[in-house]
């Protein structure tokens, strides 16, 4: 049994996730100064998962083969990061998790759906039956042309990003879909407002760890 809670921000190539994660680390390590705060991410988070990102983010590959490295780099971290922390009562939070692939590899490539969810219980089961999940999904949710706007500003595109605007949609509505399903786990935010605007949001966020 986890004595942890699991956050995870979410959201398409450049809706702001990397400008919040940190303080919102230092805002939950403020709040909660006894806990450990474990902050990974994913594809990454182990030196495993890290070789796999670098593979992930720069080689074309076939779309079962992404999915299933994706994964296998999730199992990696699972084992080695995220279920390791939780038993010992830690706060983990990761830079994106299995909502990811559901959205990149089923919504914006066209995975079956039922091939993630298969992934997904062979890489998240539990031996109770259930599935390991974050407890709260913090999702940046913005349109897919404002996203391709701040990025062109500031980045050297990797392979998902270099992908089209059609793309984006589809990824993007795919994490709507999910945050739809699982409303109670997932905290959509407005990610065209100003930072300040997302901050305060963020800042006012009821957790209950
Ligand atoms: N709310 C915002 N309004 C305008 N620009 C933003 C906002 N949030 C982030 N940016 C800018 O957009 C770019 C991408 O943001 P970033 O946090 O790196 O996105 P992500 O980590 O989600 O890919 C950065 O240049 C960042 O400064
Ligand atoms: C975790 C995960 C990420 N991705 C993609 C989304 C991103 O384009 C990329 C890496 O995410 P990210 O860490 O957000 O990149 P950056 O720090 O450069 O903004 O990997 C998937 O396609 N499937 C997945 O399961």
């Amino acid at each position: 049994m986890n004595s942890g809670y699991f956050i995870s921000f979410e959201g398409i190539d450049g809706a702001g996730k990397s400008t919040h994660i940190d303080s919102f680390c230092k805002l939950i390590q403020g709040r909660y100064p006894d806990r450990g705060v474990v902050v990974t991410r994913e594809p990454g988070g182990t030196a495993l998962g890290e070789q796999l990102r670098s593979l992930l983010l720069d080689a074309p590959m076939n779309l079962e083969t992404e999915a299933l490295l994706m994964f296998a780099a999730r199992r990696e971290h699972i084992a080695q990061v995220i279920e390791p922390a939780l038993r010992a009562g830690n706060i983990v939070i990761s830079d994106r998790f299995t909502d990811a692939s559901f959205a990149y590899q089923g919504g914006g490539r066209g995975l079956s759906i039922a091939k993630l969810n298969d992934l997904e219980r062979w890489v998240q089961g539990q031996a109770d039956g259930s599935l390991l999940q974050p407890n709260l999904t913090i999702l940046f949710d913005l349109p897919g042309e404002v996203a391709e706007a701040r990025r062109s500003k500031v980045r050297t595109p990797d392979k998902f990003e270099k992908m089209d605007l059609n793309f984006f949609e589809k990824v993007r509505q795919e994490y709507l879909r999910r945050a739809k399903e699982d409303p109670k786990r997932f905290h959509l935010v407005d990610a065209t407002q100003t930072p300040e605007i997302i901050w305060s949001g963020l800042e006012c966020l009821e957790i209950k760890i």
